[in-house]
């Protein structure tokens, strides 16, 4: 906006001038774009494109972050459209820049590492504790949710309720019988399969999920049906949220595309929000309390901790919609993995039956006593992370050094997850589905841990902005596919498609299809 009102100053005063007829004024109107592009030209020749060379053009820097040009003024947007992990992990490996590599979104200066240790300094760096608002979260009101909160005091209070009263050990284990509730209506829906019909895993799993959240953040507990109004509102309400975030949105780089709305995001958005405010505020109004639940908890907060209506509504929107997709994605790429790997699924089977045996249902603490099972989980987390760049990047809130380049404030930063777990330098023989990885006691990597202290594989980030539903996360999926295994032997309809697609998080490009065979002996009447 600056620049227009400074270039219709020069063009006020340059009419003033007796010598600046029309003609004159097209010439300068030529000599005024050719400076732009030529401008434009000298930014785009710094390495890693034109957003760097904007910033660094007046200084010196003796030793630039290797990376890619791009194109002049769009920088390497074609980075981040369809699998940005995969193309941002062989241009890396293209200019040997795994440990750190820099690049150009538009306006916006993007640092990328491929490598564990440059990882740890930047996720672990109080520099980086803050996030890149994109337009749509913003107008989504994701800014006063914890996610895309400022690091400040606000973010803070949000992140110390949610841990106190929704992720604690203690709230996770009283959620426990909702968990047990939702896995039995999860086998009932797939019994209805017969063993030669074709089953689509993630219809169920998104129920599932979503009934799971409800009944944490709302207290409320929807019948396993897909007809039921209220859950299927609320399911088109997290797949356009979920659609609208997960979107490369051209004008959180080059800012004066906002103005023309052309991938209808802002319109989009603003169809939404009343929606959700009109739907969370309906539950609101009819919640009782049921002293438990997440909302109990936000009701009752007082002073300095109190929040407004909308920030509540913000706070318990992030949480179904985070809650749900994840969980969600992660139960579809093990189901994936078993199925596509039989005899796995078998050695889970038998450890299942060695401490469940075949005669009762389930229980969390049954998955406890599980060595094998979690070692799935984890391989499955290191072959196919659900948030590969891990999400949502970090910001970085004042000028800082990392692995020895100078990078400024403001700058963009994310973690290729993705590409560390796959990287031979780290892991032997990173493309085989092999579990027992993390029982070999020779390597010692049966107490790996994946909740953010290792970065050879840590799925839910690290630092202070790691993710803070992990535990209730890693418990839920991890019970109900003990649960799902226990109950069924799940085969494929046809090839098992590993394809992905990269949304706001990375799911199956194909969903998941498969033919399921119940483990229980018929029972006799
Ligand atoms: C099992 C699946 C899950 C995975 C793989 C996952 C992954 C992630 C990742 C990679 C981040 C970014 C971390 C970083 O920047 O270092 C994150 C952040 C977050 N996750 Fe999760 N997540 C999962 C489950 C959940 C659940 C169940 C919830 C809540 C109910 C949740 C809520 C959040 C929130 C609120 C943040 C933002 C934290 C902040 O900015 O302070 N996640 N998650």
């Amino acid at each position: 906006m600056t620049t227009n009102i400074e270039s219709l100053w020069i063009f006020a005063l340059a009419s003033k001038c007796k010598s600046f007829t029309s003609i004159n004024s097209i010439f300068f109107a030529i000599f005024l774009i050719l400076i732009w592009l030529v401008m434009n030209m000298i930014y785009w020749a710094h390495p890693g494109g034109p957003a760097w060379g904007k910033h660094t053009w007046k200084k010196i820097v003796s030793n630039p972050i290797p990376g890619p040009k791009g194109f002049p003024i769009i920088g390497s947007m074609n980075l981040m459209t369809g699998l940005a992990h995969h193309k941002i992990a062989n241009i890396a490996k293209t200019l040997k820049a795994s440990r750190l590599m820099c690049f150009s979104l538009g306006e916006t200066r993007v640092i990328v590492t491929c490598n564990p240790e440059v990882a740890k300094e930047i996720l672990n760096s109080s520099v980086f504790a803050d996030r890149p608002i994109k337009e749509s979260a913003y107008r989504l009101m994701f800014n006063r949710a914890i996610g895309f909160a400022s690091y400040g005091v606000y973010w803070r209070t949000l992140r110390k309720i949610s841990s106190n009263h929704l992720f604690s050990p203690k709230q996770i284990k009283i959620y426990e019988k909702p968990r047990f509730q939702i896995a039995k209506q999860l086998i009932s829906m797939f019994e209805k399969n017969s063993p030669n019909d074709i089953l689509r895993v993630r219809d169920g799993l998104k129920l599932a999920s979503l009934n799971n959240m409800m009944c944490c953040v709302f207290g409320k507990s929807y019948d396993f049906d897909c007809c039921n109004l209220e859950t299927k509102e609320l399911m088109k309400l997290v797949d356009e949220g979920y659609e609208l975030l997960g979107m490369l949105n051209w004008s959180d780089h080059i800012s004066w595309l906002g103005e023309f709305d052309l991938q209808r995001i802002k319109q989009r958005c603003s169809e939404l929000v009343p929606k959700v405010n009109k739907f969370v505020k309906k539950i609101l109004d009819e919640h009782v309390n049921q002293s438990g639940d997440f909302v109990d908890v936000l009701l009752s907060l007082h002073g300095s901790e109190r929040l407004s209506e909308n920030d509540m509504i913000a706070v318990l929107w992030e949480m179904i919609f985070r809650g749900t997709d994840t969980v969600t994605v992660l139960v579809e790429w093990i189901i994936a993995r078993m199925t596509l790997h039989p005899d796995i699924q078998s050695k889970v089977q038998v450890e299942i039956d060695k401490i469940v045996g075949q005669s009762r249902t389930m229980t969390e603490s049954d998955v406890s006593e599980m060595i094998y099972l979690p070692a799935v989980v984890k391989e499955v987390l290191r072959l196919h992370p659900p948030g590969p760049l891990l999400s949502w990047a970090r910001l970085a809130i004042t000028d800082t050094t990392i692995d020895g380049y100078q990078v400024p404030a403001g700058t963009t930063a994310m973690v290729n997850m993705w590409a560390i777990t796959r990287d031979a330098d780290v892991w032997a023989d990173p493309l085989m589905f092999k579990p027992e990885r993390f029982l070999n006691e020779a390597h010692s990597d049966m107490d790996f841990s994946v909740l953010g202290s290792d970065m050879r594989l840590a799925p839910f980030g690290s630092g202070r902005r790691s993710c803070p539903g992990k535990t209730l996360g890693l418990t839920t999926v991890t019970y109900w596919v003990a649960t799902l295994l226990h109950e069924f032997e799940f085969g494929p309809s046809s090839n098992v498609d590993l394809s992905e697609v990269l949304k706001l998080s990375c799911e199956m490009a194909h969903p998941l299809k498969v033919k399921i065979r119940s483990r229980r002996a018929p029972k006799t009447s």
